[in-house]
């Protein structure tokens, strides 16, 4: 697919006046498609998660030569019969690839697939490129970077919004920061997984900016489940709750979505709850960095931890309504 580069407006850009490498590509028909020559050939996949499987099936779909590895090697079997090839390590992976992606459930285990005994940083070399797409927070992202580049590869951040079906779909938005070079370099990989791509400048930014967008679900998430909670007890039927937010001015896609099977108490996993409750936790550290109160995030993490401690943290996000539950119960 080609592309189309815009600057962001100037409203956006005075929020972050020491940065000025920002843009956005959004799928468009344009002269600017990369040659052939730059797309790298052989592409790692390491993480075979909800995300990670359906982002490394489009690119073998879209008939890259992609390498897979998971932890729990029996989740690369529907890939390799893709037409997937396999590696037992992430280091092997990384030097038999131009560029790796990684997908991986938190800071540690992303450090771990990248920097540790037999992570990425061992097998990469200079001219490679790895791509971390995990949710993280910028610590995490600059040691990893930090890694990668001192072997004379290139680093990205390219985290994603977006969940299960918009990966299935290819519809992702990337949020990456890092070196640009090897941004232009998978922008079209980027685009066989993806709708959109952001390049936020430094490292750090990109995971800056998910887990801002993620603090702002999560506490939509928690007041909507408040508001159905409420709906049922005093009266309305919860499901025209969300037939009457879904026609209002406070409409998202995401309660069009969620809100009928929450209404059954069902929570079919797109976004495991305990993810969500790891970046409301990152999000917590963020602001405490630059000395920003952030009480509504604080006060729906709690709720998130109690989720947790009811055995919720492998049921999507959307069961946080179930903490709501039980403590009107208590
Ligand atoms: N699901 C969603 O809607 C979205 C998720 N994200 C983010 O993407 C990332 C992945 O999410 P998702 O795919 O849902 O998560 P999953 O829990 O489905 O997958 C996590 C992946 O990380 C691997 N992993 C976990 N711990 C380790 C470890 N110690 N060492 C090596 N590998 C490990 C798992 O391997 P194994 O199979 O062996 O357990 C698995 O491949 C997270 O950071 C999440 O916050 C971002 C956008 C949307
Ligand atoms: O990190 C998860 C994001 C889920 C979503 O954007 O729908």
């Amino acid at each position: 697919m080609a592309m189309c580069s815009t600057q962001l407006n100037s409203q956006f850009l005075s929020f972050f006046p020491a940065k000025p490498r920002f843009f956005v590509s959004i799928k468009a028909t344009s002269a600017s498609t990369p040659k052939d020559d730059d797309i790298p050939a052989s592409i790692g996949f390491l993480g075979l998660g909800i995300m990670g499987t359906p982002m490394a099936q489009n690119l073998i779909k879209a008939g890259r030569d992609v390498t897979v590895w998971n932890r729990t090697k029996s989740k690369c079997e529907p890939l390799i019969s893709l037409g997937a090839k396999y590696k037992p390590s992430p280091e092997e992976v990384a030097a038999s690839c131009d560029v790796t992606f990684a997908m991986l459930a938190d800071p540690e285990s992303a450090l771990d697939v990248a920097c540790g005994k037999y992570g990425a940083a061992k097998g990469i070399s200079p001219g490679k490129g790895y791509v971390d797409v995990s949710t993280v927070d910028g610590e995490t992202s600059k040691l990893i970077c930090e890694q990668i580049r001192a072997t004379g590869a290139h680093f990205l951040e390219a985290p994603v919004s977006g969940s299960k079906k918009p990966a299935e779909d290819g519809q992702l938005i990337f949020l990456t920061a890092g070196d640009e070079v090897l941004y232009e370099k998978v922008a079209s990989l980027l685009d066989i997984m993806g709708k959109s791509r952001f390049y936020l400048g430094e490292v750090g930014n990109g995971a800056a900016m998910k887990l801002v967008v993620n603090m702002v679900m999560g506490s939509m998430m928690a007041s909507f489940s408040e508001g159905l909670v409420l709906s049922e007890k005093v009266g309305p039927d919860p499901s025209v709750l969300v037939e009457v937010i879904s026609q209002g001015a406070i409409n998202a896609p995401m309660y069009a979505l969620k809100g009928p099977s929450m209404v059954k108490s069902s929570y079919p996993t797109a976004f495991p709850l305990k993810h969500q409750q790891k970046d409301l936790r990152l999000a917590l550290g963020l602001a405490e960095s630059v000395s920003q109160p952030i009480p509504i995030a604080a006060a729906t993490n709690e709720l998130y931890k109690v989720a947790k401690s009811h055995g919720l943290s492998d049921q999507d996000f959307s069961a946080v309504i179930e903490a709501l539950k039980v403590k009107l119960q208590q």
